[in-house]
């Protein structure tokens, strides 16, 4: 088990190319089990969730070849083998193979799904969806059973807007007889990159992207070659972390118009930052203005940058105030900034950052990913060493970190934890 070490204080230059968006991967994999050859996903993010769900659709009978960032998978072979437990325990994702399976096999059993703790994560919706098209849904013993003798097309309004139901009722209504009406539906960048490959599979989707997308059933789908997009919250993360600590910083391979809410609110805080059509270039300014800013469903504020951007506001003059209403209780990064001397109160779902302090290295835990990114710009931007450990989150949806953030001049390296560290860990 390993620790990240950072030592802060320098500041960063230089390019960094951000990866395929984890996000889009980890519905793209299980979207290949609906087809009946081979699927070719390009430019994929070398995390280890894409590791973990090529796993899984190797337990379940599926060629899948690695070659660079290219992913074959061969679906020809699977079966609709029960996934109660294992490898679908280790991320959020594993819920997609509810979609797909029920999608080909008309039947699945997949454990309870399992990704960062960031408060409750019901997934009544995708339930919802699955039985208004027919499914048979049942609960035993933390594993989904899902059954349909057939599926057919419905009109399905999610009482809450969830990425994940949107997508896995998009993955199970594709194969139904007749049409689907998704009504209320997230509108998430990745949304439209999983419809995309379904269209490339022969499969009919209209309006992804919008709040109301319908799709008409279709007998057979087929393997095809898909382009991933870039990851906005790595994208996101990096122009964060050259707010904080970056003097002349280019985030290369985003699409701009994703990142929308975060560049208006950092240039609220007084940051200057050039657009390109696939890069953005972020110049340093001393002085920061504190912005308040609240998390909504896209195209709003992201959830997943809220950790992050709280980092940065201790570093802000005045009084920022987070609020995040996707996941009112996902502050637990903030118990380890304070460790580093940051002023910040929670109160309900909000959470109040006094700046401008000077934070100082620190012995930390990443609790979940977004809180280890959270970390390491407060750790860059600290005085002195900090050790960050829980390295498994943050692993999975950044790729190659330590290497991208050393390349940017920060003073970052991992070490092997003692078996006293580890035990210290384990315990707290
Ligand atoms: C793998 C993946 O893409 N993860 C993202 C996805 O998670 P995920 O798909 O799990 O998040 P959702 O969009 O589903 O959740 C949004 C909100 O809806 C609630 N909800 C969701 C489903 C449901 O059946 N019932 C329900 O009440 C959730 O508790 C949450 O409050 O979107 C989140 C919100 O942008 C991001 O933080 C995660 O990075
Ligand atoms: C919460 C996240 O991931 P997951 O939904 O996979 O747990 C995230 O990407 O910030």
């Amino acid at each position: 088990m390993q620790k990240l070490l950072i030592e802060g204080g320098h500041l960063l230059n230089g390019k960094v190319r951000i990866s395929g968006a984890k996000n889009s991967a980890v519905a793209l994999l299980p979207a290949a089990i609906l087809a009946d050859s081979k699927v070719i996903i390009e430019g994929l993010p070398n995390i280890s969730d894409v590791d973990t769900l090529s796993g899984l659709l190797e337990e379940i009978g599926g060629k899948v070849e690695q070659r660079g960032k290219t992913l074959h998978i061969d679906p020809s072979g699977m079966t609709s083998m029960p996934l109660p437990n294992g490898r679908v325990k280790k991320l959020r994702a594993s819920y997609y193979f509810m979609g797909a399976m029920l999608g080909r096999f008309k039947k699945a059993v997949i454990g309870l799904p399992g990704g960062c703790y960031l408060g409750p994560r019901p997934i009544d919706q995708h339930i919802k969806g699955f039985e208004a098209l027919g499914a048979e849904v049942t609960n035993e013993q933390g594993a989904i059973y899902l059954r349909a003798d057939e599926l057919r097309g419905a009109r399905i309004y999610l009482d809450v807007v969830s990425v994940g139901a949107t997508i896995n009722i998009m993955l199970a209504a594709v194969k139904a007889k007749g049409k689907t009406i998704i009504e209320n539906a997230a509108r998430e960048p990745e949304i439209i990159d999983v419809a995309t490959l379904l269209t490339s599979m022969g499969a009919k989707i209209k309006g992804a992207g919008t709040d109301v997308i319908r799709i008409e059933g279709v007998d057979q789908l087929s393997g095809c070659m898909h382009t991933i997009i870039p990851d906005r919250i790595e994208a996101g993360t990096y122009t964060i972390l050259a707010a904080a600590q970056g003097e002349k910083m280019l985030i290369d391979n985003v699409i701009p118009q994703h990142l929308e809410p975060l560049l208006a609110k950092l240039r609220e805080m007084g940051i200057e930052i050039e657009e390109g059509e696939e890069q953005l270039l972020v110049h340093r300014r001393e002085d920061l203005k504190s912005v308040d800013i609240k998390t909504l469903v896209h195209p709003g504020f992201p959830t997943d940058l809220q950790q992050p951007f709280t980092s940065l506001l201790t570093r802000a003059n005045g009084t920022g105030v987070v609020t995040d209403t996707i996941y009112q209780a996902r502050f637990k990064h903030i118990d380890e900034l304070r460790r580093m001397n940051a002023q910040i109160k929670v109160e309900g779902s909000s959470a109040i950052v006094s700046g401008p302090v000077k934070l100082e290295g620190a012995k930390v835990k990443a609790t979940d990913l977004r809180a280890g990114a959270s970390l390491i710009v407060a750790a860059l931007m600290a005085e002195g060493i900090t050790e960050i450990t829980g390295l498994e989150h943050i692993d999975r949806g950044y790729e190659n970190i330590t290497q991208k953030l050393a390349e940017l001049g920060a003073k970052v390296w991992r070490e092997e934890m003692t078996p006293e560290e580890i035990e210290q860990f384990q315990n707290s």
